[in-house]
């Protein structure tokens, strides 16, 4: 087995446009200590490294964001084909002790870090041979965070999209970028007060409880808490997320007391009244600023409804057949490989359940709660034919469903 100590380890740098990526990196060359570090950036970027920095025994390479699907049947991979190539080339160069990678500010960090991970067996490169991805680290800006979070607008609105197809919202960008990272760098402090910090820093951990949080001026960050951390770990990268942390339960948050800055799981085994459940998601609560989770809804009865809010933006479409609603022996196939499913089997409605996090500052969890509760059918209604109740929620073509039941 190779030794890990001999490959090459790689920062990369995530962040919303402006967020003081660059800065960070300059601020880090700065301070190596003699590390012969390559540097890539986005091409879209203005290049603003300190030339003079990448001089002495570094590198600086430019790459265009480029994504390429996995070939071998593994739909939820995409590679970022130019890091790749360059990051292969590099680590073959020899010259290297480190790599930093200053991600383009409108890209998502899963792709990068999967493009680390996995084998690409098409282009026969795996960088896993050469490198070790040693750090996520994420920029966020704390002047623009609020402003951009409940701007609800589009990355197209504001001519930052990727392409035509490029349907993302600002805030599903930030909160992509929070929810899979190391380390989180709260930078420009300079420009917020102490107490709209400690708010901003509260709902951060709230929103990402497992990365290291760090606060900057001007990106003046300590180089060791970026570079060779040996952080990186994919499946706890991938589990990262507060919402996911509630809904496993193993890691329940301390509250943030002061700003009242809170989650809590909403569970409940009766399904949603389609046109209720419409209106109170068209009337969200301002006070949630993140939710996540499984929606049963009587009008799906064979589906289960993902629900993704973060502030304006809220996302609802079918996430997979209920395992209730399988043909028999595919039933019974999937009660065998997850035991724990039958722990939690309701006689009539097998594993059909909502079970919704809600993230807050100061939430008013008693009529949130009572606002849902009103939501669900009642007595009434359950004993009534409400599989056939008028649906308004966004339709679902077949091919949102098939690509929803793929992954
Ligand atoms: N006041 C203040 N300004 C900062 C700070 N960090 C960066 N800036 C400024 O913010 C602007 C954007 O910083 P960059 O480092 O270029 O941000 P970036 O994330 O690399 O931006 P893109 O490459 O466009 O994605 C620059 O004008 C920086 O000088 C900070 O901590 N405080």
């Amino acid at each position: 087995m190779e030794n890990d100590r001999t490959k090459i380890p790689v920062t990369v740098l995530s962040g919303y446009l402006g967020a003081g990526k660059t800065t960070i990196l300059n601020y880090v060359l700065n301070h190596r200590h003699g590390l012969k570090v390559a540097v890539i950036v986005n091409d879209l970027s203005e290049v603003n490294v300190d030339a003079a920095l990448i001089q002495e025994g570094g590198g600086l390479s430019r790459t265009e964001e480029k994504l390429v699907e996995m070939s071998n049947g593994c739909i939820c991979c995409t590679l970022r084909e130019d890091l790749l190539r360059e990051v292969e080339r590099l680590a073959l160069d020899g010259r290297f002790d480190y790599i930093l990678i200053e991600s383009t500010g409108v890209g998502e960090p899963v792709p990068v870090a999967q493009t680390f991970t996995y084998i690409d067996e098409e282009h026969g490169i795996d960088l896993s041979r050469w490198c070790r991805l040693d750090c996520m680290v994420t920029v966020v800006d704390a002047y623009r965070f609020w402003h951009d979070y409940s701007s609800g607008e589009s990355l197209l609105e504001r001519q930052q999209a990727v392409g035509a197809d490029d349907t993302r919202d600002v805030v599903d960008l930030l909160i992509s970028q929070i929810e899979f990272c190391d380390v989180l760098v709260l930078n420009k402090c300079d420009l917020v007060e102490e107490g709209e910090l400690n708010e901003l820093e509260g709902v951060l951990r709230k929103l990402q409880p497992r990365a290291k949080l760090l606060r900057a001026e001007r990106g003046r960050v300590n180089p060791e808490e970026i570079l060779n951390t040996g952080l990186f770990d994919f499946e706890a990268a991938s589990t990262s997320a507060g919402w996911m942390q509630e809904l496993m339960n193993d890691h329940h948050t301390p509250e943030t007391e002061e700003y009242g800055i809170t989650s809590f799981v909403y569970e409940r085994r009766r399904p949603f009244h389609p046109e209720r459940l419409t209106a109170w998601m068209s009337d969200w609560p301002e006070e949630i600023v993140r939710a996540k989770g499984t929606v049963w809804l009587a009008s799906r009865n064979a589906l289960a409804q993902s629900l993704s809010q973060a502030g304006p933006s809220i996302q609802f479409g079918p996430a997979g057949y209920w395992v209730a609603a399988l043909p028999e022996a595919e039933r019974q196939a999937v009660l065998a490989e997850e035991p724990e499913l039958a722990q939690h089997w309701d006689p009539v409605f097998g594993d059909r359940t909502t079970k919704l996090v809600l993230i807050g500052i100061a939430p008013d969890k008693q009529r949130i709660v009572a606002e849902l509760d009103a939501c669900l059918l009642t007595d009434e209604e359950m004993a009534g034919d409400w599989r056939l109740l008028p649906d308004r929620l966004p339709n679902v073509s077949t091919e949102q469903l098939e690509a929803a039941l793929l992954q």
